[in-house]
């Protein structure tokens, strides 16, 4: 898998470094609130079961699976919701995680499908932020790193549902998905 990275932009170590950073931030941010963290699969199931070790809070998780890249590299522009929350979010303090905001197309569904839910407040958590692939105006309230434009994967970070469990951010090879 390795062999098929262009360069490794962030690391096991920086990654560790960074949940650490953001989760003693949340602690702050929801003391005594008790928040329902909402995991928006598959990509940011990593970075959560990462970061919310580092909450020293009570909290409540919940998994929702929203896809629209699908094998692509690209946005098919239409949000699909897979598999939808378990827990009624009516007046909850939600925290949601993401492992990158590129279009920002799958967190504005997300946080439009929300507020028609009555949630007390949302708050965002993003890994990654792409702000060079932005197509609709949204943006997180907690960012790790920043990513250029091109197409990472790793760390929860698929393509075409491969290379998840890379322990690193890297770019992949354009070659990879470019012979389709
Ligand atoms: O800002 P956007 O352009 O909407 O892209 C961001 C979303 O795309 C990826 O999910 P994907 O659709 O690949 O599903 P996955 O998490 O199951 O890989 C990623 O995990 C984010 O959820
Ligand atoms: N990599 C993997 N999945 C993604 C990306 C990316 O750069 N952008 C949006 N979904
Ligand atoms: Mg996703």
């Amino acid at each position: 898998m390795n062999n098929d990275i262009e360069r490794v932009l962030y690391s096991r170590d920086q990654i560790q470094q960074v949940a650490q950073k953001l989760g003693q931030e949340l602690t702050t941010e929801y003391a005594g609130k008790n928040p329902l963290v909402i995991c928006v699969l598959k990509g940011a199931v990593l970075f959560t079961t990462d970061i919310i070790r580092e909450m020293d809070t009570y909290l409540d998780l919940d998994f929702i699976n929203l896809s629209s890249y699908g094998n692509e590299t690209i946005s098919s522009g239409e949000v699909q919701l897979t598999k939808d929350l378990d827990a009624d979010v009516t007046g909850r303090d939600v925290l949601v995680i993401e492992d990158i905001i590129d279009t920002g197309r799958t967190l504005k569904f997300l946080v439009d499908l929300l507020k028609r839910r009555d949630v007390n407040s949302v708050k965002v958590c993003t890994l990654l932020d792409k702000p060079a692939g932005r197509l609709v105006d949204i943006k997180a309230d907690y960012i790790g790193f920043e990513v250029p434009n091109e197409f990472v994967v790793g760390y929860g970070l698929d393509y075409a549902e491969r290379y998840r469990n890379l322990p690193y951010v890297g770019i992949l090879k354009p070659a990879i998905y470019e012979h389709k």
